[in-house]
């Protein structure tokens, strides 16, 4: 239980936050609708003034038919000097470099001594792993309908895609970092191990993100390609939006890597151009992972062309990477000519 006099301290910083808020024209309520290791998000309103002198602001909040706002609050007196002085400036740099996209936005920001505020559009429907596991439990059946998938997916390839347009890499792609707003919209959040590259084919060597989504050549600690190791993070999301599973989890580096090398495992019926589309995203070596375009343009984003590519799947002459035993699970749901049927921890629960 809290004692009195942290209630105090917590409750007078609250209203130091509620007065700066004011000051910069945002109603701070006191619904706390998420937090983060060193920050707070509050729910806000928009006042009157603010929304007579932003026009961007009131546009937007206008066709919403509301004047709700997500306020980040990041206390830097308290977090540590590496947080504020390189990933905060990260985050407030990405999220400014991605305005412009329909997924990504960021308002405006301001600050003093004690904290930096983020005002956010509000992604009132929680996140993708909350949805994905409450539609599972709904369906009774784990994963989301792969037509709901594409579009969700359709979205967030294009909110990545514009990051890696702008020259921004996110680095945390992951279920939990990717909201949904009242109309179904995803924004892409999280910017804070984002980092900007100016060569197209620069590496990088620190490691980011949650083990589960992370690239194995950054498991391997060797030195990587920023966009590659998204397309990575982003072969697991779609793999956990159809599955309702990760498909490799462990919490050693190592032992993920083993897993990985294994070779990926369906565990439910997937199609196969959803699967193939999967594959081509989680491959081993960075290189060979299809890029942003191919996914964008893959048959399963196109559904119109599944028919077509169906058949050329299925042409006499092209080597079956898909094996029909994995486009109708056996009754087990597992997959036969997997060297690791059963035995591999692909196909985690999400969580
Ligand atoms: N725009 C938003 N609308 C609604 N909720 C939000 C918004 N931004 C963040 N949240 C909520 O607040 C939580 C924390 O936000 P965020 O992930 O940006 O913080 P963080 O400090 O970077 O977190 P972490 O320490 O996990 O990296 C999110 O998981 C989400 O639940």
């Amino acid at each position: 239980m809290k004692s009195c006099a942290k209630r105090e301290a917590d409750r007078k910083t609250f209203m130091e936050q509620v007065r700066d808020s004011k000051e910069n024209g945002y109603l701070l309520s006191s619904r706390k609708i998420g937090s983060g290791a060193f920050s707070k998000v509050y729910l806000g309103y928009a006042t009157q003034e603010k929304l007579r002198q932003n026009y961007k602001l009131a546009s937007d909040l206008r066709s919403k038919r509301h004047s709700m706002v997500a306020i980040k609050i990041i206390s830097t007196a308290k977090a540590p000097l590496e947080y504020s002085r390189k990933f905060l400036p990260r985050e407030i740099y990405s999220l400014n470099a991605t305005y412009k996209h329909i997924n990504i936005q960021l308002y405006e920001t301001y600050r003093n001594s004690r904290c930096t505020y983020l005002v956010l559009e509000l992604a009132s429907r929680g996140d993708l792993l909350e949805h994905i596991n409450a539609t599972s439990d709904r369906r009774e059946c784990p994963g989301l309908e792969e037509e709901e998938a594409r579009r969700l997916f359709r979205q967030i390839v294009s909110a990545v895609a514009h990051c890696h347009n702008v020259g921004i890499v996110h680095r945390d792609l992951k279920c939990e970092n990717i909201l949904l707003d009242e109309r179904g919209f995803i924004k892409l959040t999280d910017f804070g191990f984002a980092n900007r590259y100016s060569l197209k084919n620069s590496l990088m060597s620190t490691f980011c993100g949650s083990v589960a989504y992370t690239a194995p050549e950054i498991l391997m600690s060797k030195k990587y390609n920023g966009e590659l190791a998204d397309l990575w993070s982003l072969g697991v999301i779609l793999y956990a939006m159809v599955t309702g599973k990760l498909p490799f989890k462990e919490r050693q580096p190592h032992k993920m890597i083993h897993m990985i090398k294994q070779g990926l495992c369906f565990r439910q019926p997937i199609s196969p151009e959803c699967q193939d589309l999967i594959q081509g995203l989680l491959q081993l070596k960075p290189g060979a992972r299809l890029g942003l375009q191919q996914v964008a343009t893959h048959c399963w984003m196109l559904p119109a062309t599944s028919a077509i590519f169906h058949q050329a799947l299925n042409a006499p002459g092209r080597a079956p990477e898909l094996s029909p035993a994995l486009e109708k699970p056996s009754a087990q749901g597992m997959c036969p000519d997997s060297p690791t049927a059963g035995g591999h921890g692909g196909g985690e629960a999400l969580g």
